[in-house]
């Protein structure tokens, strides 16, 4: 695990946003997988700002986002597929055939998951997977749990990130409180990882991925197994290293 110790959430979102220009740059159909939430925000707004001087191309880049919640459409503003276009996608000539996000409608959910599973396997796996952190250590929607859980699957909310997403709904009542995630097998297939967090609420988290003990308890902390895995912190969060 490297581990990349950041002066601000800034400096985090360039360096991440370079991490991927060169992913992109090396192998222009690069197939990488995005995140959402706050923490790679300032990362998109890089990226598109490296598009727009001409640094790289989405021509033929594939996308598979994390995680999607369930029963949302997709042009919900709160769902993800919406926030990908508003953050990205919208801004770049990455092509729309080529963004994948799981269907939070689908109705046969399983066959949803199934074939997303199929598509990235079909696109030859991911070459570079972006990941944040939630405050109880998870990654995509993989909550701490009794198990790791594979492969996409839908995953029913933890109490704390419902708590910690419901400041982008209008009251708590409004966050989903289920969701289809790629599972840990999934994630740990990518080719490389890039795990970005900022701020001190993330340090714990930041501080199991890092020196705990290898649990589901602490989905992040599989992490410490594969072979290519970026930590890009700011100083806030790698406080307790
Ligand atoms: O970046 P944030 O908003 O702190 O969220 C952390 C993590 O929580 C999620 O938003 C899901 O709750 C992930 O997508 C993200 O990686």
């Amino acid at each position: 695990m490297k581990i990349l110790i950041v002066k601000d959430y800034d400096e985090m979102s360039k360096k991440a946003a370079n991490m991927v220009a060169s992913q992109i740059i090396l192998k222009p159909e690069s197939v990488i997988g995005l995140a959402t939430g706050d923490t790679p925000k300032g990362m998109y707004r890089q990226l598109v700002k490296l598009y727009k001087d001409g640094y790289v191309d989405f021509k033929n880049v594939k996308t598979f986002n994390l995680d999607e919640y369930y029963g949302l459409e997709k042009d919900n503003p709160q769902s993800y597929n919406y926030y990908m276009m508003e953050n990205l996608f919208k801004h770049v000539n990455i092509k729309r055939e080529n963004i994948n996000i799981p269907n939070g409608m689908a109705e046969d959910l399983e066959i949803e998951c199934e074939e997303y599973e199929k598509k990235i396997e079909e696109l030859g796996g991911i070459d570079l997977q972006v990941l944040g952190i939630g405050r109880n250590g998870h990654i995509g929607f993989n909550e701490p749990d009794l198990k790791f859980e594979a492969k996409t699957h839908l995953v029913r909310l933890d109490e704390d990130t419902i708590k910690a997403n419901s400041r982008f709904f209008n009251s708590i009542e409004e966050v989903p409180t289920m969701a289809i995630s790629m599972g840990i097998k999934t994630i740990m297939n990518a080719r490389k990882i890039i795990l970005l967090a900022s701020g001190k609420e993330k340090a714990e988290a930041i501080y199991k991925t890092v020196n705990g003990k290898i649990t589901p308890k602490v989905p992040a902390s599989v992490l410490q197994l594969h072979p290519d895995v970026t930590l890009i912190i700011d100083k806030e969060a790698a406080s307790l290293l």
